[in-house]
């Protein structure tokens, strides 16, 4: 037996055409301004990436590229010229960024109803009391995912490894407002194996490469991986690979591959919350 492929690639391209469809009914494009400080190689082509996406979906993207000194303060001031401009509709400021920059004052600083990433305290808070806003983008883009491949949650048992901000945590907030019980696994967690057994639907996202091994996973489960390593192979050639090992596919119902599952469906999810948020400031709220 091996487990069903849950490939991000068609179920961000259905996400993708949901989302230009409604900005095509919208009276301008959506607009998104992406802000990166410094020139880290990955947060380059991440940028890129989801600077070219959305053209291709009919939104108006704006790249600030700032050099990596950029202060705190003509960072703010850069998020506050786009609060106040009427066609911005997202704001997304990539992370991680320089130590010199308080990344919390950072997040606060954008309106909440430009906050795409679903980062801002207010957008946090309203996930966690179950009025969500705008979700954060890896998350969402997990449930889309799940939903696309018919996997249910409700009545199930979900487990979380990862509690960060970004990911862990509003992931959780989603499976339990999808109406799974949901536990949520991190480093002090003892005996992990035991715990992510338990799962019927199982997300990693630790940042530790082939963290959970096949007999950590329930046989059947649906395995999310959204774990993204930069590792050398053995012959020496730098590749991306998971938190879960490739040998759970044998004992898991489905599992996402990486590169391929989840990543491409964090930026669909992006894109369509920016739709969502020129909607809600256009006084035309669609679905969702
Ligand atoms: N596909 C995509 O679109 C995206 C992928 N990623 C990837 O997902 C991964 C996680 O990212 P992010 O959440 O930002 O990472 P963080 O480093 O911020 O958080 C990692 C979390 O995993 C927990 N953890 C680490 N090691 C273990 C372990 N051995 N056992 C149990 N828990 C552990 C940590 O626990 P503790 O809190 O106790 O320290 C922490 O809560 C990374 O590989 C990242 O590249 C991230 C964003 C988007
Ligand atoms: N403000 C902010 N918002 C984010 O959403 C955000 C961020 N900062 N900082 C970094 C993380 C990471 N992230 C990814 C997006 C796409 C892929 C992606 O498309 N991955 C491809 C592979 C890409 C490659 O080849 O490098 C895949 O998995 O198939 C991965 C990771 C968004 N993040």
């Amino acid at each position: 037996m091996t487990a069903q492929v849950l490939a991000g690639a068609p179920a961000a391209a259905a996400l993708l055409s949901r989302a230009a469809a409604r900005a095509r009914t919208l009276p301008r494009p959506p607009g998104l301004a992406i802000v990166r400080l410094g020139d880290d190689p990955a947060s380059v082509s991440y940028v890129r990436g989801k600077d070219r996406k959305a053209r291709e979906v009919g939104l108006q993207s704006t790249v600030y590229a700032l050099p990596e000194e950029t202060s705190q303060a003509e960072l703010l001031a850069l998020i506050a010229e786009l609060n106040a401009a009427y066609d911005v509709d997202g704001i997304l400021v990539q992370l991680p960024l320089p130590p010199h920059i308080d990344e919390a004052a950072v997040l606060r600083a954008v309106d909440p109803s430009k906050d795409v990433d679903g980062f801002h305290p207010v957008n946090v808070g309203e996930l966690w009391s179950g009025r969500p806003g705008l979700l954060p983008c890896t998350p969402a883009g997990v449930m889309v995912l799940l939903e696309h491949y018919g996997i249910p949650v409700a009545g199930r048992r979900a487990v979380v490894v990862g509690r960060s901000a970004i990911v862990g945590r509003p992931m959780a907030a989603l499976l339990l407002a999808a109406d799974a019980t949901v536990t949520l696994a991190h480093r002090r967690t003892p005996d992990l194996g035991a715990v992510t057994r338990e799962a019927e639907v199982l997300v990693v996202a630790a940042g530790r490469p082939h963290l959970v091994t096949p007999e950590m996973v329930r046989p059947g489960a649906a395995v999310v991986d959204v774990g993204i390593n930069r590792v050398l192979d053995a012959a020496g050639v730098s590749r991306l690979t998971g938190d879960v090992h490739p040998d759970v596919a044998g004992v898991a119902g489905a599992l996402t591959p990486v590169p391929g599952g989840v990543g491409p469906m964090t930026i669909a999810a992006l894109l369509a919350n920016t739709v969502t948020a020129a909607e809600r400031r256009l006084g035309l709220s669609g679905p969702r």
